[in-house]
């Protein structure tokens, strides 16, 4: 039987080593980036993104979180350069966000939360699949975007603009010609570690890429985030809120700085 892993006090982040013990790993995801402990490295490159609209397949309510899946059979939505070697494959981007704006995030700057955070999850095309390269060191990269309460964001409203086919647990419709670099922060200055999946099962083969600067949402719009459920239809209605991990210990772990 699936591990029924959520993020309530019985099966929420302090219970996932009972059946995920990795979730006490040395490569643990989220973390709480410290500006000061970061290195500039000269040597990292600019983000190189090129995304394909018409590769955008459906939207769905995992239970979890939602998420926008696109088709991968193809190079035409990749991430190349940034600190990684290699062409990663777009596969999904999700979203975890909080009950109330002083929280969300899974990713904290010198322990500052945001309201909720993006993450654009890639796979590395010397893998056959997502499937297989999310159980390598080298097998995924995730761009995590902060958002930050202001004027409402007119991408992030077409995404919303779909919640009312989503609202339970495996519910899930079309949702297609959508570009999601139109979710991209203008400057892509960035922090870079070695981590993990943020949710089981927990795999430690994540480059984590986290954008310094936040996008905007506005509060009626993380409104709409927190009108989601957790729940399936016919069960009692449990409202998607606070789906995130807190930080991990670095555990010695080097974060690197693409920008003085
Ligand atoms: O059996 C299951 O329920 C899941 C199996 C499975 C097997 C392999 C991989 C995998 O990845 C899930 C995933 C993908 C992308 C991101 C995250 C973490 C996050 O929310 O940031 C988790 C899931
Ligand atoms: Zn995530």
């Amino acid at each position: 039987m699936a591990h029924a892993w959520g993020y309530a006090a019985n099966n929420g982040p302090d219970k996932w080593v009972s059946n995920f013990p990795i979730a006490d790993g040395p490569r643990q995801s989220p973390i709480d980036i410290l500006p000061g402990g970061a290195s500039y490295d000269s040597g990292l490159k600019p983000l190189r993104l090129k995304y394909d609209p018409s590769n955008c397949l459906e939207i769905l309510n995992n239970g979890h979180s939602f998420q926008v899946t696109f088709a991968d059979d193809s190079d035409s939505s990749t991430l190349k350069e940034g600190p990684i070697s290699g062409v990663y494959r777009l596969k999904q981007f999700h979203f975890h966000w909080g009950a109330s704006d002083d929280k969300g995030s899974e990713h904290t700057v010198a322990g500052t939360k945001y309201p909720a955070e993006l993450h654009l999850v890639h796979w590395n095309t010397k893998y056959p699949s997502f499937g297989e390269a999310a159980s390598k060191p080298d097998g995924l990269a995730v761009v995590g975007v902060f958002l930050k309460i202001g004027d409402a964001n007119p991408s992030l409203q077409k995404v919303l603009d779909a919640f009312n086919d989503i609202r339970a647990k495996g519910k899930q419709t079309s949702f297609a010609d959508f570009d999601p670099s139109t979710l991209l922060p203008g400057c892509l200055d960035y922090w870079t570690y070695d981590g993990s999946l943020t949710t089981p099962p927990l795999l430690e083969s994540v480059t984590w890429i986290v954008c310094k600067q936040p996008i905007s949402v506005s509060c009626q719009q993380m409104a709409k985030f927190r009108s989601l459920l957790f729940s399936a239809e016919g069960e009692p209605e449990c409202c998607m809120v606070d789906n995130y991990r807190p930080p991990q210990p670095l555990k010695g772990r080097p974060v690197r700085a693409s920008f003085q």
